[in-house]
């Protein structure tokens, strides 16, 4: 018996637009955000996935990507766990900034590696190592358990948060999970054996 799991970044954020760095700042969707939501809820339904149970973050816009996937496949009446342990790396002092301002003011290699190192945080930050610190324990006690059993969950939430998790169900090292950029609108679906180890990949 395997489990399903599908993972699904946010669509555009108002902030991933602007190009600010946001973290748990609380943006909602653009409107290409929410038709990349839309089109994601779409390729679900097509593949005749049905989710047992819904995951997401404390976060506007992973709360709305979700609700308007829901929306395209049909199901209502359903009960969506939301919990900060999913949410966006918390990018500290450097929310709200530009990230283009950001690399004026700091240089591109400093930005570059608060953004894409493993274990430097950002100023009053988390860094992708402190974000699994949080995600993983959560996916572990919460969701991994369902997946053994044989359920399919669905879990929408972050570019950050979403990697930690990969990293460790796909076994990636630092180096690789930080050259993978989790893209909108993919869903990735996980195929989990009752062992919890993974059994096949599929990017809708
Ligand atoms: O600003 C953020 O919260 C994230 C995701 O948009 O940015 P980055 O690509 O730097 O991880």
């Amino acid at each position: 018996m395997t489990g399903t799991l599908i993972l699904v970044r946010h669509g555009q954020s108002e902030w991933n637009l602007k190009n600010l760095f946001t973290g748990w700042r609380n943006p909602d969707l653009t409107e290409k955000g929410i038709e990349e939501a839309r089109d994601t809820g779409k390729k679900l339904k097509a593949a005749g996935i049905v989710p047992d149970l819904y995951y997401t973050s404390a976060l506007r816009r992973a709360q709305h990507t979700l609700d308007l996937m829901l929306e395209e496949m049909g199901i209502v009446d359903v009960t969506i766990v939301r919990h900060t342990a999913l949410n966006e790396r918390d990018y500290g002092d450097l929310a709200g900034l530009n990230k283009d301002d950001a690399r004026a003011k700091w240089g591109e290699e400093q930005v570059h590696i608060w953004r894409r190192s493993y274990d430097v945080p950002p100023p009053g930050g988390e860094s992708l190592k402190d974000t699994a610190a949080r995600t993983l324990p959560y996916y572990e006690r919460e969701i991994l358990p369902a997946l053994k059993d044989g359920k399919t969950v669905l879990v929408a939430a972050h570019g950050n948060s979403l990697r930690a998790l990969v990293m460790a169900i796909e076994g990636l090292t630092s180096d690789e999970i930080l050259a993978r950029e989790i893209a909108t609108g993919e869903p990735t679906v996980y195929k989990i054996g009752s062992d919890g180890s993974l059994a096949e990949k599929v990017v809708l």
